[in-house]
């Protein structure tokens, strides 16, 4: 549906994206990770439009956005910051969204907007940050475009209006086939919802890895040896790396066959050795733990 092409985007003399390739499939939703200054938002706003690359192309379904601006009516972008439209009344909004988006739902939104006990009669100046980022989301989603693409969506959201929200996301996606791209820190969020993680360093792609997949590759092990000591050997291993050490208690990411790993530690005779649930995060930290703020 969506195709990204060695995508390339200098601001001010620095190269802020780098040969950015990966493309997202229809009816799935695909999570956005990186540490802060990665590159995220900028490149969300390079796929829209908002910014012109420098090189490479974004094909939405098989047409590039720059010469095709009518497949913009398919891609909606949902900002974190709704700062331009404060001066905005809700009708007005909807007035602008229905006359730039052919497919508006006038209806669907009223109806979600009673859903998510919204006002309606208010200037968006007045909403909290949170109802702010509920009326957009509603909003996107009234357009009926095919792909939409968030920015932090549940920034400032309390927890149920955040469980609210996945769940309407996620209810969307199933039956109308719409795919979601979702930038985050907000990882067990992303870990809930997502079919893909695209994981960007430094203005780089450092991995596109479905949910499915990271679960069977990666595995965490908590172990606690008699002199509370983890073995030279373990620790040589390529694909063994130790994430954390509370007092006697050595948590390690196993990349790859857990069972060669867990026979190795079982001839330690090891106190306690158990298979905890991988998290997102535990990856994220793996991978991109080492790097300062870029
Ligand atoms: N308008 C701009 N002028 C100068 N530098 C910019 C501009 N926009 C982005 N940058 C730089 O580009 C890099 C990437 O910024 P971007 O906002 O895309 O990162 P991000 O991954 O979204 O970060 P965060 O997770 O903190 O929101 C940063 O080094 C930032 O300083």
């Amino acid at each position: 549906m969506l195709s990204v092409k060695n995508l390339v985007k200098w601001i001010e003399g620095q190269a802020v994206l780098e040969d950015i390739s990966f493309s997202i499939e229809q009816g799935t939703i695909t999570g956005l990770i990186g540490r802060n200054g990665v590159g995220k938002t900028t490149l969300l706003r390079s796929l829209v439009g908002i910014l012109d690359p420098d090189q490479g192309e974004v094909l939405f379904e098989g047409k590039n956005i720059a010469i095709n601006p009518e497949v913009k009516q398919s891609i909606v972008f949902v900002p974190d910051s709704f700062t331009t439209f404060n001066n905005y009344h809700v009708k007005e909004l909807i007035q602008l969204y229905d006359a730039i988006y052919e497919d508006f739902d006038v209806s669907y939104f009223y109806e979600l907007l009673q859903r998510f006990n919204l006002p309606n009669n208010r200037k968006v100046r007045s909403f909290s940050r949170g109802m702010k980022a509920l009326l957009f989301i509603i909003l996107s989603i009234s357009t009926k475009a095919k792909l939409i693409i968030l920015d932090e969506p549940t920034n400032g959201l309390d927890a149920i209006a955040k469980r609210q929200i996945l769940q309407f996301l996620l209810e969307e996606v199933s039956e109308s086939q719409l795919s979601l791209l979702i930038s985050s820190h907000h990882l067990d969020e992303l870990e809930k919802i997502s079919d893909t993680i695209i994981m960007m360093r430094a203005g780089k792609i450092e991995s596109v890895i479905s949910m499915e997949d990271a679960k069977l590759h990666y595995k965490k092990l908590q172990v606690v040896f008699k002199d509370g000591i983890m073995p030279e050997e373990i620790l040589q291993l390529s694909h063994v790396e130790e994430i954390s050490r509370i007092g006697r208690v050595h948590t390690l990411l196993i990349k790859g066959n857990v069972n060669e790993t867990v026979q190795i530690l079982h001839e330690y005779q090891p106190l306690l050795l158990e298979q905890l649930p991988m998290s997102l995060e535990d990856m994220f930290v793996s991978a991109l733990g080492g790097d300062g703020i870029v």
